[in-house]
């Protein structure tokens, strides 16, 4: 819609985190996309996704200036993802958001051009074959993101316990300890139908490392709960000029003639 439009253009002068920048690795293969459900193939050797997260690997929230993210213990396959199209095991080490000044925009990918709210990402990398995730960043299967669309309705009761903990960490920079969140509680009851497709990190460093998983089935939030997201800061205390951290989303990249598979038909 054209407010969002006149967000993302505000945006790119606004926060040099979303001015594109001039040279992109590779660049036919990044993220988001508009996932365009006639094109997509249903492909049946595709299998259910399998994360084990343990909730006790949850070390801490904290404001990266661009998300708030928390972060696990990726030192050991405590909190894991295979299956899906996933041919090897993925360790969890974090998950953020990403969100609209409005509830009318704010996810980064899209459905037959239709906009969430937000849309959550957990980031894993392949601790099969790799040993870090700086490692794993740079490689066509390090990474795998699980994305799942927020729309607003009714208050989610596990989502509570990390936007009571927003506040602390308005500021960029700014962290605080948060233990024994399990993310399990973040995806929806149906995780079995997923689209996914070869992507990039869409925020730095963007590089196309990243099987993306898709959730189809999105989550409720509250209004306030998503309300309190807006709450958050782009900038440091120490900034004259504060910025409300909102439309921190990415705009859409071509698709580039990529195909994007559904596991179900
Ligand atoms: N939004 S995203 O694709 O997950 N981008 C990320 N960039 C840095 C590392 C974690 N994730
Ligand atoms: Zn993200």
């Amino acid at each position: 819609c054209c407010r969002m439009k006149e967000a993302a253009e505000h945006n790119m002068k606004m926060h040099p985190m979303w001015q594109e920048p001039l040279a992109i690795p590779g660049g036919d293969r990044q993220s988001p996309i508009d996932i365009v459900i006639r094109k997509s193939v249903y492909d049946s050797e595709l299998k259910p996704l399998v994360t084990d997260y343990d909730p006790q690997t949850c070390q801490q929230i904290w404001n990266n200036g661009y998300s708030f993210l928390v972060e696990y213990d990726d030192t050991t396959d405590k909190s894991t993802v295979k299956g899906g199209p996933l041919q090897d095991k993925y360790r969890l080490c974090q998950f953020h958001f990403h969100w609209g000044e409005s509830n009318a925009w704010g996810s980064e990918h899209t459905v037959d051009r239709k906009l969430f709210s937000a849309e959550l990402h957990l980031v894993h990398w392949n601790s099969d074959k790799y040993s870090l995730f700086e490692e794993a960043v740079m490689e066509e299967n390090g990474l795998a993101v699980i994305g799942v669309f927020l729309k607003v309705g009714k208050r989610h009761e596990g989502l509570q316990k990390l936007v009571d903990a927003l506040p602390a960490i308005r500021h960029k920079n700014s962290v605080v300890d948060f233990n024994r969140f399990d993310p399990a509680c973040l995806l929806p009851s149906n995780t079995d139908d997923y689209w996914t497709y070869h992507g990039s990190l869409t925020t730095p460093p963007l590089t196309e490392s990243v099987t993306w998983m898709v959730m189809k089935q999105h989550i409720e939030v509250s209004h306030d709960q998503l309300a309190v997201f807006r709450s958050l800061l782009f900038t440091a205390a120490d900034e004259e000029v504060q910025k409300g951290m909102v439309n921190n989303f990415r705009v859409q990249q071509s698709q580039c003639g990529r195909t994007v598979r559904s596991s179900f038909s």
